[in-house]
């Protein structure tokens, strides 16, 4: 069975002292921190690249979920995993082999996932769960954070989970109080959140509702069977 892990998306936080907004999101509980990358051709934003990855690892001992947003992901597989990336997480959409890709992830030394946004279908990954380390179902358009979740992404996740029970599944957009259960139900484990942590009054209160949530939902669901 599963077991949640809680990765804030440093996105929401301060750029300006990353390393230690890293260190206070742990100190608050996070399991892993959520590196948004995006090139600005991908997604019309820009963020960070394997130099702040490199940066950050000197400072802190923590598992990096990186999130991929960027075209051709096979160009930085390298660069990230001699930067301390833990997790390389790509877009299906992004590239032509991801069986190959995830091969190239794997011999460089990181954990592979695999992203899809909210209108690609989910049977463009279904046959790489036993491949991949873990599956990424957007629920927000990638780009920005702040923005709605889509809760019409929850079949996506239901059906994977169905198919893959012990699969790490992460859903990324939007999570908040109002939706981690809906999210929890449909068979996610692995929560991103940005806005909702960093904004909350009481952040490791917010990060231990999302575990406790995550954590009776997936049993629930392995009694099922
Ligand atoms: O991948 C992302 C955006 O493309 C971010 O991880 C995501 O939006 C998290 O931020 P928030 O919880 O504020 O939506
Ligand atoms: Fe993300």
């Amino acid at each position: 069975m599963p077991i949640a892990k809680i990765s804030p998306s440093l996105l929401s936080g301060d750029f300006g002292i990353l390393a230690a907004e890293c260190k206070r999101m742990v100190s608050h509980g996070a399991d892993w921190l959520h590196m948004d990358v995006m090139d600005g051709h991908f997604v019309p934003n820009i963020t960070i690249g394997a130099p702040v990855i490199s940066c950050l690892t000197k400072h802190l001992d923590a598992f990096l979920d990186c999130h991929m947003m960027v075209s051709h992901p096979e160009k930085w597989v390298d660069d990230f995993a001699k930067a301390g990336a833990s997790l390389y997480c790509f877009h299906i959409e992004a590239t032509k082999d991801a069986s190959a890709l995830i091969d190239q992830i794997h011999a460089a030394g990181m954990k592979a996932g695999v992203a899809v946004k909210p209108k690609t279908p989910i049977s463009t990954v279904m046959d790489l769960g036993d491949k991949m380390d873990m599956c990424l179902v957007m629920t927000v358009e990638p780009g920005f954070g702040g923005q709605r979740f889509m809760a019409e992404c929850m079949p996506k996740v239901a059906e994977l989970r169905a198919r893959y029970p012990n699969l790490d599944i992460e859903v990324d957009g939007g999570i908040a109080r109002e939706n981690i259960d809906a999210a929890a139900q449909a068979g996610a484990n692995v929560i991103v959140a940005g806005t909702s942590i960093f904004k909350a009054d009481d952040i490791s209160g917010t990060i231990e509702s999302f575990r406790t949530t995550v954590n009776i939902q997936q049993e629930l669901l392995a009694n099922k069977k």
